[in-house]
């Protein structure tokens, strides 16, 4: 089919993903790009680790990801803290009555995004949020890399650290080029002002509505399968005491939350579209039944995602009903690697995976331990078509509970 100015090859055979995703990485490093973002993706100035492709691609995200590392994501519980208490003070509000919770939960994940990857303090829930936090990175002087450029060391020691500063901190260290043929040495190792501009707004606009339809998508399940949620609340109550005591490290003990969110992104894939590969030269690929297909430079191959996960082939015959334990290490060991791709895979697999799926749990231990969360007559289930898909809204009756 045609895309765009694009040809792309729409496969559910699970074989040729591996070999674009794993055996031809090379072949298919590059991203399908939507037309209107007509840039130079390996030499343009303004260029970000998601847009790039090359040497320029391989070098945005070793630093991207340096500055996502566990030790650098566990640093965002003060502001994820901080971000829940203000998203419960807005449902006080609601008590008992309906809300849709789409929009305040998009406003949380904006709050931590945006404090953490870019240093602004926006007041939660602004309706001119995100416009206001891309502007604060226009190239005036005073904006906010101007201000972290101008900060004193004592200035810097007495605020907390941020994605900001990892970033930053990332253009002075050195990076490991043990493997000096996969770096140009024309291109400097150190983020330019223009890619760290670039690489600040690529957390904002992939970390930001990403993890919130996960969470909302996590509610409407949860709202689905009271049985569930009530494993959930066992295990929180096994693990966590008080709101206080949500962080990284005991979050990351409950495995059967992590389950549910994984089967959740299972059911409801959101970000599957920008998963497709183009082939930067012509190749040919193998596929499962024997047979090999030529591929044509320029040529995008996008994963059938919403039907590889339902296929019962692979899932089994109860593929569309909502099992967790599906993810059970002894029940995923034989179940082919591509069979599961909501944050795509190999060397280009989504960098921010561990804080969102982090942030989707924590957030949901937080309003878990508040309110229960149910249909009622407003409830609607349209989803939107965009490069993500998501709820248009999720009205919910919030009734509050006594924890657990
Ligand atoms: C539930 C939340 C999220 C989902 C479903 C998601 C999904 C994805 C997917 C499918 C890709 C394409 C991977 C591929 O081509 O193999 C991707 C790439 C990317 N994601 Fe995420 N993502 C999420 C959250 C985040 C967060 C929180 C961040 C940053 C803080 C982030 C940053 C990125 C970046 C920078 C890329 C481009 C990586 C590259 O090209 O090397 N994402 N994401």
């Amino acid at each position: 089919m045609l895309l765009g100015a694009h040809r792309v090859i729409v496969t559910t055979d699970l074989d040729i993903l591996n070999e674009v995703y794993i055996k031809q990485f090379h072949t298919f490093q590059a991203r399908m790009i939507h037309p209107s973002v007509a840039i130079d993706q390996e030499n343009g100035p303004q260029m970000n680790v998601f847009l790039g492709q090359g040497n320029r691609w391989k070098r945005l995200r070793a630093l991207f990801a340096a500055s996502l590392t566990v030790a650098k994501v566990k640093s965002v519980d003060p502001i994820m803290k901080r971000a829940h208490e203000e998203l419960i003070e807005n449902l006080r509000k609601y008590e008992n009555g309906v809300i849709n919770v789409k929009p305040l939960i998009l406003n949380m994940t904006f709050a931590v995004i945006s404090r953490s990857a870019m240093g602004i303090n926006e007041e939660f829930g602004k309706s001119d949020f995100l416009q206001k936090v891309m502007n604060a990175f226009d190239r005036g002087e005073t904006n906010v890399i101007t201000e972290r450029e101008n900060e004193s060391l004592e200035e810097k020691a007495k605020r907390h650290q941020d994605f900001l500063d990892f970033l930053r901190e990332a253009q002075e260290d050195d990076l490991d080029t043990t493997n000096k043929a996969d770096f140009d040495t024309k291109i400097p190792k150190k983020l330019t002002r223009d890619e760290l501009i670039g690489s600040s707004q690529a957390f904002l606009v992939a970390g930001g509505e990403t993890t919130a339809i996960l969470i909302t998508h996590c509610l409407y399940e949860l709202a689905l399968h009271p049985e569930l949620e009530q494993i959930i609340l066992e295990e929180i109550n096994e693990h966590i005491k008080t709101p206080d005591d949500i962080d990284y490290n005991c979050v990351k003990n409950l495995e059967y939350l992590e389950r549910v969110v994984k089967e959740t992104t299972r059911l409801h894939p959101s970000a599957y579209l920008v998963t497709a590969r183009r082939a930067i030269e012509s190749v040919i690929l193998q596929c499962s039944d024997g047979s090999s297909i030529q591929i044509d430079k320029g040529t995008c191959i996008l994963p059938n995602i919403p039907v590889i996960t339902t296929d019962k082939k692979v899932w089994g015959k109860d593929a569309s009903e909502f099992n967790p334990d599906r993810f059970l290490p002894e029940n995923s060991e034989n179940r082919h690697p591509m069979a599961w791709l909501p944050f795509g895979a190999g060397l280009r697999i989504c960098p921010g995976k561990t804080l969102a799926i982090y942030e989707t749990k924590a957030t949901l231990v937080r309003l878990l331990m508040e309110y229960k969360f149910e249909f009622c007559n407003e409830t609607q289930t349209k989803e939107i078509t965009k490069a993500t898909l998501g709820f248009v809204e999720l009205k919910m009756k919030i009734i509050p509970r006594k924890i657990v």
